[in-house]
């Protein structure tokens, strides 16, 4: 009989007695474990070894348990502080008590949710007291981490595991463990005398270039034998989105803008017709920049954006009549959204195509001074877009977002009227949750008005949209929280995993 190298090996380092583990005989023949296994799966369909896998469960830590190996739990750092400062004789406020346990961040709420569950004593009214009875060094979540870390079994109940799982201090996992024993036709076999073959697991430039491809007998790929996973870097799901979301929009016969994220404050809000005093142009709503005016703003269309402003644009115009101010116009911020570059590509200084019909977009980021929170972030991505034709209405901007929304499997968008300053219809557009049925709102839209379009010298109509790309990818992966997508509290393996739709 002749078989592959690697097989032989295995065959002979297996027993028909005892069971031997894929890693004893990788130890002994210095293959390595995946080699193994794939040669005893290739033995084993030859009815020369048999192969048994156990399952067990495997229990390691986490780096945040790791931490508390090292630095205690929270809980019982701030039962320490509580002691040092005499909480056992009278109650101590609860800032000097989490000061004296140096706990900052998320440790502060950790610390205190676990020191009333474990009664390491109570908090009332701001005030901290420990009770006479706990003991911390009897903690057995705490010596479950200490046993782990010293690779030793926990010999804890399930309950102490469930809950150091819930905190997500281990990470339970499973492994199998395959051993193998030599089966009659395998000894007979080794007694009649096994060859060894040699085998080829790579195709190679020599071999095809020589010809010797056509004699070497190649190693089989067998899919099932267990191998590390190989973690390769990857584009982040956000970034994905986007390119996706761009790929959509040249499909759909637009072109991309660029420009400035620091822009003045003309193209951000003047062409908008936005108010000098609009609250959001306020400083707290923008960042503005320490830099010098912006130049080169054309004189022309400087003056005609003053005019639609004091006293409106065309016969039945009206403007605000509140203060306007050039100096205004040039100072510098970070553009809070990305409609800036509309108006520097609808006025013609980007040097975009101006004939209708045009369709143009960006997928760009912008800043706004909001709150942070489950659906806002101080930068985001902003889609822009805007269409010019001649009578555009209610419907083509509908159809267009119905169309866009429909290549990432979102069929049931909802359109609600709006106001911005600058357009007239205005839609916000909401998209369902796909996790908790929420209805979130995913975009800004309208017909741009005479105000914005006459001094920018266009004479049809320009529908135009902002839609949020972070919302978008809510939607499209499930998340719940902006902040799961990216920064810090983004989870390692939902990056690795997300998809994103094509
Ligand atoms: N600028 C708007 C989006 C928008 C753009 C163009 C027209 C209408 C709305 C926003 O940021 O919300």
């Amino acid at each position: 009989m002749r078989l592959p190298e690697r097989q032989l090996a295995v065959l002979e380092a297996a027993s028909a007695t005892d069971e031997r583990t894929i890693d004893e005989i990788a130890a002994e023949t210095g293959l390595k474990p995946e080699t193994v296994t794939g040669a005893a799966f290739d033995l084993r369909d030859e009815g020369l070894l048999s192969v048994v896998e156990t399952a067990a469960e495997t229990l390691g830590l986490t780096d945040e348990g790791r931490r508390y190996v090292d630095d205690d739990l929270p809980e019982t750092r701030l039962y320490r502080a509580g002691l040092a400062l005499g909480a056992d004789e009278a109650a101590v406020s609860m800032g000097r008590v989490i000061g004296e346990a140096d706990l900052d961040g998320p440790e502060v709420d950790i610390a205190l949710s676990n020191f009333a569950r474990k009664g390491l004593g109570s908090i009332d009214s701001g005030e901290l007291r420990i009770a006479a009875d706990a003991d911390p060094d009897a903690d057995r979540e705490a010596a479950a981490l200490a046993a782990l870390a010293d690779g030793d079994d926990p010999a804890v109940d399930d309950a102490v595991l469930d809950q150091l799982d819930s905190r997500g201090l281990v990470d339970r996992g499973e492994s199998v463990t395959r051993s193998v024993t030599l089966t009659d036709d395998g000894v007979d076999a080794l007694m009649t005398g096994v060859e060894a073959t040699e085998t080829v697991s790579e195709l190679t430039p020599e071999l095809l270039a020589s010809g010797e491809w056509r004699d070497v007998e190649f190693s089989e790929y067998n899919v099932e034998a267990d191998a590390p996973t190989a973690q390769g870097g990857r584009k982040h799901v956000l970034r994905r989105t986007a390119d996706r979301v761009k790929d959509v929009l040249v499909g759909m016969g637009f072109q991309e803008m660029e420009g400035p994220h620091a822009d003045s404050d003309f193209w951000i809000n003047d062409c908008l017709f936005m108010p000098q005093d609009h609250p959001a142009r306020t400083h707290w709503d923008r960042f503005a920049l320490d830099v010098p005016p912006m130049e080169g703003i054309p004189d022309e269309l400087m003056a005609r954006v003053e005019a639609a402003h004091r006293d409106g644009w065309g016969i039945d115009g009206d403007g605000y009549h509140s203060p306007w101010s050039k100096d205004f116009a040039r100072e510098v911020a970070l553009r809070g959204h990305t409609t800036s570059l509309s108006m520097r590509y609808l006025s013609g200084i980007a040097g975009a195509e101006l004939e209708p019909p045009q369709r143009y977009f960006s997928v760009e980021k912008v800043y706004r001074n909001d709150t942070l929170d489950p659906t806002h972030l101080l930068e985001f991505f902003q889609i822009e877009g805007w269409v010019m034709a001649e009578d555009l209405s209610v419907r083509d901007l509908m159809g267009t977002f119905e169309e866009f929304y429909r290549q990432f499997g979102i069929t049931d968008i909802r359109f609600k009227p709006h106001y911005n300053p600058y357009t007239e219809p205005s839609f916000e557009l909401f998209g369902e949750h796909p996790e908790t049925g929420e209805e979130i709102e995913i975009g800004n839209s309208g017909v741009f008005r005479e105000e914005v379009t006459g001094p920018l010298g266009v004479d049809c109509d320009v529908m135009a949209w902002g839609l949020a790309l972070e919302r978008l990818a809510m939607l499209t992966t499930g998340a719940e929280d902006i902040r799961d997508l990216h920064g810090t509290l983004a989870d390692i393996e939902f990056l690795r995993d997300a998809e994103v739709s094509y």
